[in-house]
């Protein structure tokens, strides 16, 4: 079981901040979406030469266009592109097909997918790395989080590695872990901590004890 760090609300300065801070207790650092939107593929392209030992992963949220979109983050130095789930079969496709000439991993985001047993079955059949269930913050915000639909992809996904993100924090992380993830994804839970080292300390060993 892996444990990612998502970074949304840094800039890059910030966010090589933060990584210095916790580096010794995660897997991979997620560069968010927001910061791609403020920053660009720079923020990957930074992270990835400061820690070059992590491996990053750009939360491009893909829904079209997969195959290029792959190629500029691995370009930036990417290990992990994003695709979202309710994209078309062909966006998924390339982005896969992409992702193998390169040596690199694709991640499927699940957000708002409504016939989430059906879709995690097509996906986990185009061959892709993760899917990943996440709730989002609009949903967060509305009490939501992604605890029972990470069973529902748990019981069918056959074939590629499962994960949960959206509002994981510590006092929920003993509940997420039993569930058997490969990959937890944190963002607040860490970042929104006054102390970060604390808390992703913490959760490295709840998750690495499992
Ligand atoms: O992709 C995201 C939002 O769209 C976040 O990176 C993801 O939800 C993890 O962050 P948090 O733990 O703060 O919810």
């Amino acid at each position: 079981m892996k444990l990612q760090l998502a970074l949304d609300l840094v800039d890059i300065p910030e966010a090589k901040k933060v990584v210095q801070e916790v580096e010794a207790y995660i897997d991979i650092v997620e560069i968010g979406t927001p910061v791609v939107i403020n920053e660009g593929l720079r923020a990957v392209k930074e992270i990835k030469e400061a820690f070059p030992h992590l491996q990053v992963l750009a939360d491009l949220k893909v829904m079209d266009a997969a195959g290029y979109e792959v190629m500029k983050a691995s370009e930036a130095g990417a290990d992990i592109v994003t695709i979202l789930g309710a994209a078309e079969d062909a966006t998924i496709r390339g982005g896969v097909e992409e992702a193998r000439r390169l040596g690199k991993k694709i991640l499927v985001d699940m957000i708002s997918v409504k016939n989430l047993e059906e879709r995690a079955k097509e996906v986990d059949a185009m061959g892709v790395d993760y899917i990943c269930v996440h709730t989002g913050y609009d949903l967060q915000a509305a009490g939501k989080n992604s605890f029972e639909d990470f069973l529902t992809i748990k019981r069918v996904v056959k074939n590629a590695k499962t994960a949960v993100a959206g509002g994981i924090k510590l006092a929920s992380l003993p509940e997420v872990v039993a569930a058997g993830p490969d990959l937890v994804i944190v963002g607040g839970g860490i970042t929104g901590e006054a102390d970060k080292k604390a808390a992703a300390a913490q959760m490295q060993q709840l998750i690495k004890g499992a």
